[in-house]
């Protein structure tokens, strides 16, 4: 499995899917206890080569998840694909189909699904399905060579039953559990803007939309705010980008923090953000881009800048109107964040009427 999933990409597979691979561990360990329990079943079932056989079994699987430790998946992998395949056929023929054993292959199926490449897993598949065929016609024409007592039979069946429902169960939930987890990724990293964390441009602009589309129909007012870092480039210039980065981080912090948890707040460019307020008249959004400004005075910025450093913001405010779009209500406040720079910086200015 490994070697085929290394030809997509250089990255080693065993990076490219940590949990695919500890997942494996944890199997084998549980597949490695199974088969104590399976020892002790099949002495008391008047079975002795079935139960020495899971001695074997043991032995692989401990050798699996010590392979798989010390980061030897393909040995890994032929270890258990091996002691799988190998414990049926013997299950099956020394005490018969009714064991069970052979739904112990099905497990197989899911695991060849999501870790071969498509090519490989239609074959792997393909030998999987003709190797329980095979078996199933076996058992037609020859007797159990170590048959037990039908009772005996029975119980093993149910075990065997009950571990592969419950390994199955287990395998589900966790390929759900990786599944949802990647979905959360993603629809993170569609959203926000990795350096912040605040919203990206994308998302803001379809937030932003929905607010209008509610202003609309409502006629609730809506505040926008748009907020620039003054002289930004001369951080940079002075102490480096990486510093500009965290400056960056805490001023998304900062803004955030100031403002109301409803209210939406995205990175709109390099150093500009764009926060959208909902319920709110160009008077209070003017009143919390002051809040902000005032903030951004008290901070102690060299904490974070590590020289004698002084971040100062500038913000343009304009407000809703009807029949505006979000380009309309966005460039009126960069009208005002426009004479806000040009009267000085460091200001709060209203768009003009
Ligand atoms: N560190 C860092 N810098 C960035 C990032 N994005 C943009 N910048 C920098 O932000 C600076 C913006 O410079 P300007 O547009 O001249 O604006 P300014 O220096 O803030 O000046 P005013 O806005 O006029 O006050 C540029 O030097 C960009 O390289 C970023 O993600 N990280």
């Amino acid at each position: 499995m490994e070697s085929v999933n290394s030809t997509a990409t250089y990255e080693p597979a065993r990076e490219r899917r940590p949990e695919f691979w500890r997942l494996a561990m944890r199997c084998a360990q549980i597949a490695g206890s199974v088969d104590v329990i399976f020892f002790f079943l099949f002495h008391a079932l008047g079975s002795p080569i079935l139960a020495w056989v899971n001695v074997v079994s043991v032995a692989m699987y401990a050798g699996a998840y010590y392979a798989l430790k010390y980061r030897r998946n393909k040995t890994a992998v032929v270890l258990i694909w091996a002691e799988v395949l190998i414990h049926a056929a013997l299950g099956i023929v020394l005490i018969g189909w009714e064991s069970g054993f052979h739904y112990y292959l099905l497990m197989f199926i899911p695991a060849i699904c999501v870790s071969a490449a498509r090519k490989w897993a239609v074959f792997a598949l393909l030998g999987l399905w003709g190797y329980f065929i095979a078996l199933d016609v076996l058992m037609w024409f020859i007797p159990p060579l170590q048959p037990i007592h039908p009772t005996a039979l029975h119980i093993v069946h149910l075990f065997n039953l009950s571990v592969v429902f419950a390994m199955f169960s287990y395998l589900s939930s966790y390929y759900l559990r990786m599944v949802v987890s990647a979905q959360r990724k993603l629809r993170e990293m569609a959203t926000t803007d990795s350096l912040t964390g605040l919203l990206n441009r994308r998302h803001m602009t379809y937030l932003a939309e929905k607010e209008l589309a509610r202003f609309q129909r409502s006629g609730h007012p809506v505040g926008f705010l748009l907020l620039d870092v003054d002289h930004f480039k001369s951080i940079n210039d002075a102490y480096g980008h990486e510093t500009g980065d965290r400056v960056l981080r805490s001023v998304a912090d900062l803004i955030r923090r100031e403002l109301r948890a409803q209210d939406m707040v995205g990175r709109w460019g390099g150093e500009e953000f764009l926060a959208v307020l909902p319920d709110t008249d160009s008077g209070k959004a003017q009143a919390s881009a002051e809040r902000v400004r005032n903030a951004f005075l008290e901070k102690d910025w060299a904490e974070i800048a590590g020289g004698d450093v002084e971040v100062t913001i500038s913000i343009g405010v304009s407000e809703l109107r009807a029949g505006d779009d979000l380009s309309t209500a966005v460039s009126r406040a960069d009208t005002a964040l426009y004479r806000s720079k040009n009267s000085g910086r460091n200001r709060v200015e209203l768009e003009t009427v």
